[in-house]
């Protein structure tokens, strides 16, 4: 296509949001307009599909939830008015407490007023809050956030290491949509015992998110924490950020939740749009449904060009990876769905695997996201005629360019500026996107059955290493794998039984292990 065409073709499907000033340009995937028609029923059907959702249809049959993180910035949606209700109190109720913790009206047993907060949560109870903290928090925050997003000790010492004496004036908030989850439980157990040490009250300290009724909800309320916040069972982990899960961090570090839900209902509404070309939600889907196929078989690539978009690739790779990547379809038939998506952020990658991405194996689809306005303020000139600003510009243009000569396609998202808006905005877009894909191909993006095997798996090991701590006899005789493995039954399990050895042995856990390490047959262990 030559350069007249491109520009006419950039016009053609060029999308604009005049309230948010947001572009779509999916001009540089190349469909024709032969498969647009053939997407045109498709699109039909996941358009009633979603307004079906939107009503408060079961969309998630396997747990039998309705899928409802649209009401959140929207309650005049929800389909009931006792829910519509639920979703304003607790908004208010969040409000009116950031706001005594920031006036100090709610305060810490030995201190005036909250300095920091723990935030403890894994995936969707993370991810969002660390992206729009990445994104949003100010330079001084009133409260400065840290997270426990991992079951890492070593992880836990180097939060417990920042907060250092601050402890005192730290709030913690534990989120958990299920109440259940290993990893934030061990997140909380260390940091009580963090506080227990210090000689602080760590329920006085401590707020929950959770599903009312959950476990978590259980022990706050039996302790008598200082406050729990719903998480409802219609909202699902990876679309909960506008939910009192990404809301209360963002809130008590002074960023503009009702911005964030303004944005994020202002892109609803646009994306709710039953036309292709007037729905930047569908767009997005169409281009993604082109370049992988239907399939996935290409990955998604998204560079946003601004550090404080850092995250935006990792919180959406698990709403796309986790919502799409599915082994059966609606029908139970195997179709192993999903788009794999990564990316950093430019011009940085382009030091990194950019030159894959133009030279090599052409298995990706980029997503660039640009941002139009480069700092608050002007900018000095970095030579004559150009600013830092106009470089990061013009190697975004350059890289879209390059990739596009060497047949790789792109998307470009623009946005005029990272504010609360913007950020809600995108979080709904995408939002929209991952649910009007998942119904053209056909999954339920709302469950996650592959990642309960896994929690299953662990578990069983857990198990395994509870039996081998059994087996094993204080100062007694050191016995070899195998017949530690033999003794507990569990000769077939040999492999993962030396793996917990080796791991118990280091950790001074009471364990040791004698032989080559080199040639594991020939260790013998015991316990002390
Ligand atoms: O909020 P919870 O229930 O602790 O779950 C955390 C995360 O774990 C998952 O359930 C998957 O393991 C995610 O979907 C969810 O975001």
């Amino acid at each position: 296509m030559d350069a007249a065409a491109l520009w006419q073709r950039y016009q053609d499907w060029l999308y604009y949001h005049e309230g948010l000033g947001l572009y779509l340009d999916i001009s540089r995937m190349r469909f024709d307009d032969a498969f647009v028609a053939t997407m045109q029923p498709k699109f039909e059907q996941a358009f009633k599909d979603m307004a079906a959702l939107e009503g408060g249809a079961i969309a998630n049959p396997d747990e039998n939830r309705m899928v409802g993180h649209y009401w959140l910035r929207d309650p005049d949606l929800a389909p009931t008015p006792a829910l519509k209700q639920e979703i304003s109190e607790a908004l208010d109720q969040l409000e009116a407490f950031a706001h005594k913790i920031h006036a100090g009206e709610i305060c810490p047993p030995q201190s005036t007023k909250y300095t920091d907060i723990l935030s403890i949560g894994i995936g969707g109870s993370a991810l969002g809050p660390q992206f729009v903290a990445a994104a949003l928090a100010p330079a001084a925050p009133p409260l400065t956030i840290h997270f426990f997003d991992n079951t890492d000790p070593d992880g836990f010492d180097r939060v417990f290491k920042e907060l250092g004496d601050r402890l005192s004036s730290t709030l913690v908030i534990v989120i958990t949509k299920s109440g259940g989850t290993p990893e934030t439980r061990n997140g909380m157990i260390e940091a009580k015992k963090a506080f227990t040490d210090k000689g602080l009250d760590f329920a006085r300290q401590a707020v929950a998110i959770t599903m009312p009724g959950s476990k978590m909800d259980a022990l706050a309320r039996s302790e008598g924490w200082l406050a729990t916040f719903p998480m409802f069972d219609w909202v699902g982990g990876r679309t909960s950020e506008l939910s009192a899960v990404g809301l209360l961090d963002a809130a008590l570090q002074g960023i503009d939740i009702r911005s964030m839900l303004a944005g994020a209902k202002e892109m609803d509404a646009a994306t709710r749009l039953p036309q292709l070309k007037a729905n930047p939600a569908a767009l997005l889907a169409l281009a993604w449904y082109f370049a992988g196929n239907g399939k996935g078989e290409k990955d998604m690539v998204v560079l946003p060009y601004k550090d404080s978009l850092l995250l935006f690739s990792r919180y959406l790779q698990q709403l796309v990876m986790e919502s799409l990547g599915k082994e059966t379809d609606l029908d139970g038939k195997t179709v192993y769905q999903g788009i794999a998506v990564y990316g950093n952020k430019g011009t940085t990658d382009q030091h990194a695997y950019v030159q894959q991405l133009r030279e090599g194996v052409p298995n990706f689809f980029l997503t660039f996201i640009e941002v139009l306005s480069d700092r608050k303020g002007s900018s000095i000139e970095v030579e004559p005629g150009a600013t830092a600003g106009d470089y990061l510009s013009g190697l975004l243009q350059g890289t879209r360019q390059a990739l596009y000569e060497n047949h790789r396609d792109s998307i470009t998202v623009t946005i005029p500026e990272v504010s609360a808006k913007l950020v809600g905005a995108l979080i709904a877009l995408y939002e929209r996107a991952v649910g009007l894909y998942g119904f053209l191909v056909h999954v339920n993006a709302y469950h996650q059955p592959g990642v309960e095997a896994g929690k299953k798996a662990a578990a069983d090991i857990l198990a395994l290493q509870t039996q081998v701590l059994a087996a094993l006899k204080p100062n007694g005789q050191l016995l070899s794998l195998e017949t530690l493995a033999a003794n507990i039954g569990a000769s077939d399990k040999i492999e993962i039984i030396y793996k917990i050895v080796r791991h118990l042995s280091t950790n001074q856990r009471g364990v040791v292990l004698e032989g080559n390490p080199g040639e594991p047959a020939s260790l013998k262990v015991g316990v002390q």
